[in-house]
């Protein structure tokens, strides 16, 4: 059993749940629900910078990585910063992250937040939407074509742009689709933690230009940025870097200080 599989057998059990406490039709009723979202794709098109910053207190592959910075701060920071969109850990036994984690964010910043999350059932886009997200992540190694076709006409109705996040050739076939704004790829592999910034430039060849091109994982260096950059992509999906030092969001100031 790969971490992935666990992880998403756990989601399972702990959707199942939540549907239960809270169903769809109070989701609904959320005043979050009816907010307006705001395009984390328009705004990483053509920007000078494109960092997408994570709050990321714990992973399964680093175990502890910054669980001393308040969330209000870190995000704060993030905005001042210049990065261009907010990446909010939702999962909580994997990741330590939490819902609350998004409401406090949705409080605190005004640049389009992104739902990260192991999404395995249309609830948890419902979800998204009543807890203030603008964005959903939707990862291919966890979801069939048909779910992946479901899920991004799902959140596109509800006006949440889609993170299509792919790994391999076979998961971004199955991953063009109308409904996707952007196309991540991982430079971690979910199943072995192994990162490397090539899965990025290889992949990238494949990815059509309608797509918001991003990299995610790994990323700790300006050089890698500006390489990519010639290989397409407008986004950078950048967590461990920032969470790992004492005030993530002047590690993050300086980092796209020397970006521009
Ligand atoms: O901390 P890093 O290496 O900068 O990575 C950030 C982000 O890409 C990573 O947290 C991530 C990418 N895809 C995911 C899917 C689920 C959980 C986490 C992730």
């Amino acid at each position: 059993m790969t971490i992935l599989d666990k992880i998403t057998a756990y989601k399972r059990s702990e959707v199942a749940a939540k549907k239960e406490a809270i169903p769809v039709r109070l989701l609904e009723k959320f005043p979050l629900f009816a907010k307006e979202t705001k395009s984390l794709a328009a705004a990483l098109r053509n920007s000078t910078t494109g960092i997408i910053a994570e709050h990321k207190r714990r992973s399964p592959s680093k175990a502890v990585i910054n669980d001393k910075v308040l969330m209000h701060e870190v995000v704060s920071g993030y905005e001042s910063a210049g990065a261009k969109g907010i990446s909010v850990l939702t999962d909580s036994n994997f990741f330590g992250g939490s819902l609350d984690d998004l409401l406090v964010a949705e409080k605190t910043v005004s640049i389009p937040m992104l739902r990260k999350e192991f999404i395995i059932d249309p609830y948890q886009i419902y979800e998204a939407k009543a807890y203030g997200a603008d964005a959903i992540l939707l990862i291919a190694a966890c979801l069939s074509a048909e779910e992946l076709k479901q899920y991004s006409h799902l959140a596109k109705s509800l006006k949440l742009d889609v993170l299509l996040e792919v790994h391999n050739l076979e998961e971004l076939q199955k991953s063009m689709l109308p409904n996707v704004a952007m196309i991540g790829v991982n430079n971690r592999n979910l199943k072995n933690f192994k990162v490397s910034i090539d899965i990025s430039k290889k992949l990238s060849q494949e990815i059509p230009t309608d797509f918001v091109k991003i990299s995610e994982s790994g990323i700790s260096d300006v050089e890698t940025i500006k390489e990519l950059r010639t290989y397409g992509f407008e986004g950078f999906l950048i967590g461990e870097n920032f969470m790992k030092t004492e005030k993530p969001g002047e590690t993050a100031k300086q980092f796209i200080e020397n970006l521009r």
